[in-house]
């Protein structure tokens, strides 16, 4: 058995902004008051509009849709007709999906009507539509006799999504969908005045026809205010029309205007009466001057849907009694082997064989360079030897004739000045025989006699200096040990240098640095106890940032000599804050 659904006819407006509810209510009210027999729909984008402003349209609609806002994404047409708030103009397209309905009267919100126009609804036609004033083989949008269905629907959402329209609004689009198709109303169903041109006698011959007024353009009467069209022409009379069932309806005088359709009407609004955000409370509620009454109901209570369309489930979300605790033995696995990141590029897997090559284990950074008397020239380590066969053991002078013509001038100028460095009693015979040496390379210069040098030949430079290091480490070492041992007021001296004692930053006792070995070069831990009187856990000996003047040395640029105290840094800062 066929169950045969009659559906119903309705007349539909749509409502994307607050600012158009003064256009869709004397609209709706302009039709009842013709005596309609059809009920009346407002397609409604919830994420525009708000509310209050619903709650006034289901005062006079029956029928609250609401839908999608359909966006141009490509809007730069619509500032071709210099209409940029046209922009969700397409989400008219969502009539034709209203499949509930048999037929559709859909009419602008910035009409008003001077007669029910419900022999609309008998037209055989799936769409019909009256011209555009600016383009008469055009049809305008705002009023239209259309047959929903999901074809048409699907055709335009499809050109919607691609920004397919003229003037990047509905008209554009509907005009290019349905070309000339439509079926062409009278003009009377849909008359656009224009406050710049009017066809007068036209407008008086066919006055007494007119079925709807349009008001085009973004000058609507609800924003132009009532002092606007106060003259006589056609444009002023169509427009007191409009006014005339505002007033019908929401005139100030009339006592029941809701405030909320005043404050977006030009004129209208009285600010010495507060617009009140109506909450359901019987005297209602300023927010801007008195605290929420204490029996109101929550915001969610006004919400005008409490789920998605699209939700399969529409019962509300039951919190449980109690959550789980979150589980106590959460960590990050650090995983014990690196990883080697896979190459990406080819010549990562075949890599050139390198022609330079640096000493392996550089101990720059904890041993204080050799301190030769001219530059020192750095070559590659030879294979099993010591790090200290990798310096050059000569001197550059001996090298460079440059220098060494250089310091023989020198020292003639010397030995012009004075002759007394002669003969000088108690110096050991090492040291004669290293100064003969210097003497047959110099001239016949003669110098004083350091006390204690070896001679040259007694002298391997590399042994000296690995033993040299060995003790600096040491002695280091044994001092820091030794004043973490209790003796708390010794200062340490390395390199001649006084290292004073400071308690250690608040905070920093339990850190545990990786110190290097000074001899190996190897990095070992090593932890002494904290000098500091109240705290007595460990810390370790960090590695000093600074490693002699190093390349500035080398250019012969001016470089501290004595070290400044540096300022805090940002972590000392956070400690000495809290
Ligand atoms: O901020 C806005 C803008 C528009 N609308 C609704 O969208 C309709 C169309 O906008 P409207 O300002 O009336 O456009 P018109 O000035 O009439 O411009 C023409 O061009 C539009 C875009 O193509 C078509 O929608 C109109 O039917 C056509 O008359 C309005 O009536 C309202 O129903 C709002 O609710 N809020
Ligand atoms: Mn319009």
């Amino acid at each position: 058995m066929v169950t045969s659904t009659k559906k119903e006819d309705v007349y539909a407006s749509l409502l994307l902004t607050d600012t158009y509810l003064p256009g869709a209510l004397v609209l709706a009210h302009s039709l009842r008051d013709a005596g309609t027999t059809k009920k009346l729909a407002i397609l409604v984008t919830p994420d525009t509009v708000s509310t209050e402003v619903i709650a006034q349209l289901k005062t006079v609609y029956d029928y609250v849709i609401y839908v999608d806002r359909i966006r141009n994404g490509k809007p730069a047409n619509l500032f071709l007709m210099n209409r940029p708030d046209l922009h969700s103009a397409f989400t008219k397209i969502n009539l034709w999906k209203q499949t509930q309905f048999r037929k559709i009267v859909y009419i602008d919100a910035d009409v008003v009507a001077y007669r029910a126009v419900d022999e609309l609804f008998d037209l055989p036609h799936a769409f019909s539509a009256a011209p555009d004033i600016g383009w008469p083989d055009l049809f305008n949008t705002g009023v239209m006799a259309l047959t929903p269905n999901m074809g048409d629907y699907y055709a335009m959402v499809a050109m919607a999504e691609r920004g397919i329209s003229f003037d990047g609004a509905d008209q554009g689009l509907l005009n290019m969908h349905f070309g000339n198709t439509y079926n062409r109303l009278s003009f009377t169903y849909n008359v656009t005045p224009s406050a710049h041109y009017q066809y007068v006698p036209a407008y008086r011959h066919f006055q007494s026809s007119i079925n709807m007024i349009h008001f085009i353009g973004s000058d609507k009467p609800w924003k132009q205010g009532r002092e606007s069209s106060s003259g006589s022409g056609p444009f002023d009379e169509m427009t007191g029309r409009w006014w005339a069932v505002y007033d019908r309806h929401y005139r100030k005088e009339a006592g029941h205007a809701p405030n909320i359709v005043q404050y977006f009407v030009k004129g209208e609004y009285n600010p010495t009466t507060r617009y009140v955000v109506p909450t359901g409370e019987p005297n209602g509620w300023d927010a801007q001057r008195q605290s929420p009454p204490t029996d109101s109901k929550p915001e969610a209570a006004n919400f005008p849907r409490t789920h998605y369309e699209m939700s399969q489930d529409t019962s509300q979300f039951q919190a449980p009694e109690r959550y789980p605790s979150p589980p106590k033995n959460m960590w990050y696995q650090v995983p014990s082997e690196r990883e080697q990141p896979k190459s990406v590029f080819p010549w990562e897997n075949n890599q050139p064989r390198p022609t330079r090559v640096f000493a392996e284990n550089p101990l720059a950074p904890v041993t204080p360079a050799p301190k030769s008397p001219g530059p020192a020239i750095r070559t590659a380590p030879s294979p099993g030897g010591t790090a200290w066969n990798s310096f050059s053991q000569s001197n550059a002078w001996d090298e460079i004739p440059q220098i060494n013509r250089y310091v023989d001038s020198m020292q003639r100028h010397r030995r012009s000045r004075s002759q007394i460095l002669a003969a000088s009693p108690g110096r050991s015979t090492s040291g004669e025989r290293q100064e003969e040496q210097t003497e047959e390379r110099r001239g016949s210069i003669k110098l004083p006699v350091a006390e204690g040098v070896p001679a040259q030949a007694e002298w391997d430079p590399a042994a000296q200096l690995q033993k040299l290091a060995k003790q600096q480490s040491e002695v280091l070492l044994e001092k820091l040990g030794a004043s973490g041992a209790g003796q708390t007021q010794e200062s340490i001296s390395v390199d001649g240098k006084e290292i004073p004692h400071r308690p250690l930053p608040f905070g920093s006792e339990d850190i545990l640095a990786e110190a290097p070995d000074l001899v190996s070069g190897k990095t070992t831990p090593r932890t002494v106890e904290s000098r500091s009187p109240s705290v007595s856990t460990t810390a370790t000996i960090a590695v000093p940032a600074y490693q002699g003047p190093g390349a500035m040395f080398e250019k012969g640029e001016d470089y501290m000599t004595q070290d400044t105290p540096a300022p805090p840094t940002e972590e000392d800062r956070d400690i000495l804050q809290t």
